[in-house]
């Protein structure tokens, strides 16, 4: 499908789930940044994709000034507002990409659902085909238009096999899907009088790792719940991840508690960077999202950490760093193997 296509498909449908007199009520005050967002220019999905590909040089033109010293790059996280309505959440993720790419990020991070609102009851009809559904298709022309690699947070998959996923993918900066994260650990949880999830009532579990090679170092995702099992993350390391990206969003229980400790145990254990990119807090929604997406250096120190509200941030992530920490710490290398081993048992 041509970009064009996307586009009107896009506009068809949100105006089908809004109706025609909110529509543009809608996207105007999406337009003029009402949801907090710095919105450039207007609406990508109304205009034709030279013009878009004339504006995202001109956006990397500018954004060279700004980008990281040293030997690293910059990652972009778009902490955005996910309603019930599919079209605007692609939207507003076109927006805040473009600002992402703006503030001069190389590789942009989505949250977890963020082209449905998290919740059993709306997986089935938010579902799409991999790689072939619109929100693909959107991520992988907006990446390619960008040259950025964007890593798409997560959304709910039709699989060929009629099951449903919670899946994230990632695209190069020429467009090609580069990876495909199934959630491995499905939320399930009870905490009496607090929550009850069972993402396992509707979903199936994946069943693999997923590293995404790029040409500064590799990447393991995970996608939320998956940041509670630490073997996960150690087998990252092992096989060369430098960075853990994992599109999530906590809760108002567990997050306050968790989100952040856990982010900090993956990066000091592992001496790796960590980012979580979750929804933006929605109060009103059935499930309240934390909010804060964040990055956390292999030192375990905070380098960034959006608020609740919709916001992208960014953080410089320096490979030196890494190699510095490692080697006054070198941890991996003492390790007791004699004693104890990780296994993995599938590639
Ligand atoms: N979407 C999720 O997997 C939520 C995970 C979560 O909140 C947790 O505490 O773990």
């Amino acid at each position: 499908m041509q970009f064009s296509q996307l586009k009107f498909v896009s506009v068809l449908l949100t105006r089908k789930a809004l109706g025609t007199k909110q529509f543009p009520s809608l996207i105007s005050r999406q337009l003029h940044g009402f949801y907090g967002g710095k919105v450039v220019g207007s609406n990508n999905f109304q205009l034709k994709q030279s013009k878009i590909g004339r504006l995202s040089r001109s956006i990397m033109d500018s954004a060279s000034d700004s980008a990281p010293k040293g030997n690293g790059f910059r990652l972009g996280l778009v902490q955005m507002n996910v309603t019930e309505f599919k079209n605007f959440n692609l939207t507003t993720a076109n927006t805040l990409i473009k600002e992402a790419v703006q503030g001069g990020a190389n590789i942009v991070a989505l949250p977890e659902c963020f082209n449905s609102p998290y919740g059993i009851q709306h997986f089935k009809d938010f579902a799409e085909h991999i790689p072939n559904g619109v929100s693909s298709k959107l991520m992988s022309a907006l990446a390619a238009d960008y040259k950025v690699y964007i890593i798409a947070g997560s959304i709910p998959e039709r699989g060929d096999d009629g099951r449903l996923y919670n899946t994230s993918v990632t695209f190069s900066p020429t467009g090609e899907l580069l990876g495909k994260h199934r959630k491995v650990h499905l939320f399930d949880i009870d905490v009496p009088g607090k929550i009850k999830f069972q993402e396992s009532e509707v979903l199936e579990g994946g069943d693999n790792l997923t590293i995404i090679e790029t040409e500064w170092c590799k990447i393991g995702v995970g996608i939320c719940y998956d940041i509670r099992f630490p073997e996960m993350a150690q087998i990252y390391r092992q096989k060369g991840c430098d960075l853990l990206v994992y599109p999530g969003a906590f809760n108002m229980t567990t997050g306050p508690a968790h989100w952040q400790l856990l982010q900090q145990a993956r990066a000091v254990d592992n001496q790796v960077y960590v980012a979580t990119i979750s929804p933006a807090r929605n109060e009103k929604a059935g499930y309240v999202a934390w909010g804060h997406s964040m990055v956390v250096n292999p030192w375990g120190t905070i380098v960034v950490e959006a608020p609740e509200e919709q916001k992208v941030v960014f953080a410089d992530i320096d490979l030196d760093y890494i190699k510095q920490v490692r080697s006054q710490i070198p941890v991996s290398t003492q390790k007791r193997t004699d004693l104890y081993q990780l296994a993995t048992l599938k590639d």
